[in-house]
């Protein structure tokens, strides 16, 4: 028997947090309803800006929405040349879907259970505006940069279950680190400076 996915159209940032609420209720996710979902959205920056807060030298976290505990909403904002390091995604699903600009991401192999030598990448490919990619780590690592020196980029993720450390790679020997994520702002909040150690996956 096939199972009935439910095509949904979000017609706005808001009714999109609604339907996410709606379709992680329950214990399972439906990976292809909630990017059908999150493809249906067509962004408009109006809906978004609140969010958008940028740094001048690396891509900012800004929490959008807590799912109910299900799953963490958040919108990425990446300056030119901006990028993250190889990381992991601890075991969650990551939906990604580009709210403006064009974003670079590149596919990973985990590296081998030593962890020596140069890292294997897999494929890569631009992620253009409005569209939205799929990733947990069964599927690999991946990298993600805005190449552009000229405009900026912004992009949306959506984490089931939420998650607040990662691992991130060093592409040349495949060592892991462990590192904490933290937000820029959350729902639309500057978040106050209480650490010196907090760190973003660069
Ligand atoms: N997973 C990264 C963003 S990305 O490069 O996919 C993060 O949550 O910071
Ligand atoms: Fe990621």
């Amino acid at each position: 028997m096939e199972i009935q996915t439910q095509m949904w159209k979000a017609q706005t940032l808001e009714e999109l947090v609604q339907i996410l609420h709606h379709l992680f209720a329950g214990d399972k996710v439906n990976v292809a309803e909630v990017q059908a979902l999150m493809d249906s959205y067509d962004s408009n920056p109006l809906e978004w800006m609140q969010y958008a807060k940028f740094d001048q030298y690396r891509y900012t976290r800004n929490l959008v929405d807590q799912g109910n505990g299900k799953f963490n909403l958040m919108i990425l904002c990446w300056g030119e040349g901006h990028g993250s390091s190889i990381h992991d995604h601890t075991d969650s699903h990551c939906f990604m879907k580009v709210l403006q600009g064009n974003l670079k991401e590149t596919l990973f192999e985990w590296p081998n259970k030593k962890g020596i030598g140069e890292m294997m990448k897999k494929s890569e490919r631009v992620l253009r505006e409005n569209q939205c990619a799929y990733i947990n780590d069964s599927i690999g690592l991946h990298r993600v940069e805005n190449t552009s020196h000229t405009e900026c980029a912004v992009s949306l993720h959506l984490y089931s279950p939420p998650f607040e450390t990662c691992s991130t790679f060093d592409q040349r020997t495949g060592h892991k680190q462990k590192v904490r994520m933290t937000f820029y702002s959350q729902f639309g909040e500057r978040t106050p400076c209480l650490s010196a150690t907090s760190s973003y996956l660069e």
